[in-house]
């Protein structure tokens, strides 16, 4: 499109047809791509728009919008209460980048003014617990865990009444990596959660499973629909999206 000389249909086609080429390549799922393309075909009606527009602009725009629209929850994103703490659990498959986030979590509203920490309720994977202790370390940020308790709902249970004695406002629980057909670390998970009591469960996914990730999200978001909200709210980083 930056090439051509005059935008017509046959042009936005080209275009559209590229971009969703690539989507569908990503394995991103079929309904999404088509309602895509057909939202922006209304919306960038060229036989209507009169001489002077600048078409290129108008369909840049109307393909941002849309694009950005299909990473949008819809609702405003958690924030934490003045006064309160908060505790958010983190959950997912294994490798996902639960421990990453956490951090980076934690380290994006220390620099917000809010006093965070970390609590490692991952007693499966060996180096979990050095794994969060040297981020949290590097980030300023205080941590809990154990070298040698195995049940990861007493060590969650400890991590958060310690942080509230603490005056952290916001204590950030890392868990095991799990999968939707491990029914027995998922009555774990769940555990966790009842004893922890959540404001909020924050999902990791790498996005380059592609719509294999809907049926992880939707078995996580079963596990917690008694008690708080699991939404992927899809930010793309370095190929993951972690929600
Ligand atoms: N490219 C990329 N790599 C990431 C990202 N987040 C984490 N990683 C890497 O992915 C690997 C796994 O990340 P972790 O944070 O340990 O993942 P985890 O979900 O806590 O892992 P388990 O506790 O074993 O389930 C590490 O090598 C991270 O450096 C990301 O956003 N992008």
């Amino acid at each position: 499109m930056s090439n051509a000389t005059i935008i017509d249909e046959k042009v936005l086609n080209e275009c559209l047809n590229e971009i969703t080429r690539a989507l569908l390549q990503s394995d991103v799922q079929f309904k999404l791509v088509h309602d895509m393309e057909s939202n922006i075909k209304k919306i960038v009606n060229l036989d209507d728009l009169a001489a002077g527009h600048n078409k290129r602009k108008i369909i840049q725009q109307a393909i941002i919008n849309e694009l950005c629209k299909m990473l949008d929850p819809g609702k405003p994103s958690f924030t934490p209460k003045k006064g309160k703490t908060s505790v958010v659990m983190f959950v997912g498959l294994q490798g996902s980048g639960k421990t990453t986030t956490c951090t980076k979590y934690a380290y994006y509203h220390q620099k917000k003014g809010w006093r965070p920490a970390l609590v490692c309720a991952d007693t499966f994977r060996a180096g979990a617990f050095d794994q969060l202790k040297q981020n949290a370390t590097k980030a300023k940020i205080p941590f809990y865990g154990s070298y040698t308790e195995s049940d990861p709902v007493k060590i969650a249970v400890e991590g958060v009444e310690t942080f509230k004695k603490e005056n952290c406002n916001l204590i950030i629980v890392d868990t095991s990596g799990r999968h939707k057909q491990e029914a027995a670390l998922f009555e774990e998970m769940r555990q966790v959660s009842e004893a922890t009591k959540p404001d909020l469960v924050i999902f990791v996914m790498d996005s380059s499973i592609g719509q294999a990730a809907f049926d992880q999200a939707q078995a996580f978001k079963q596990c917690f629909s008694w008690s708080c909200n699991c939404y992927q709210n899809g930010w793309a980083c370095k190929g993951r999206w972690c929600s």
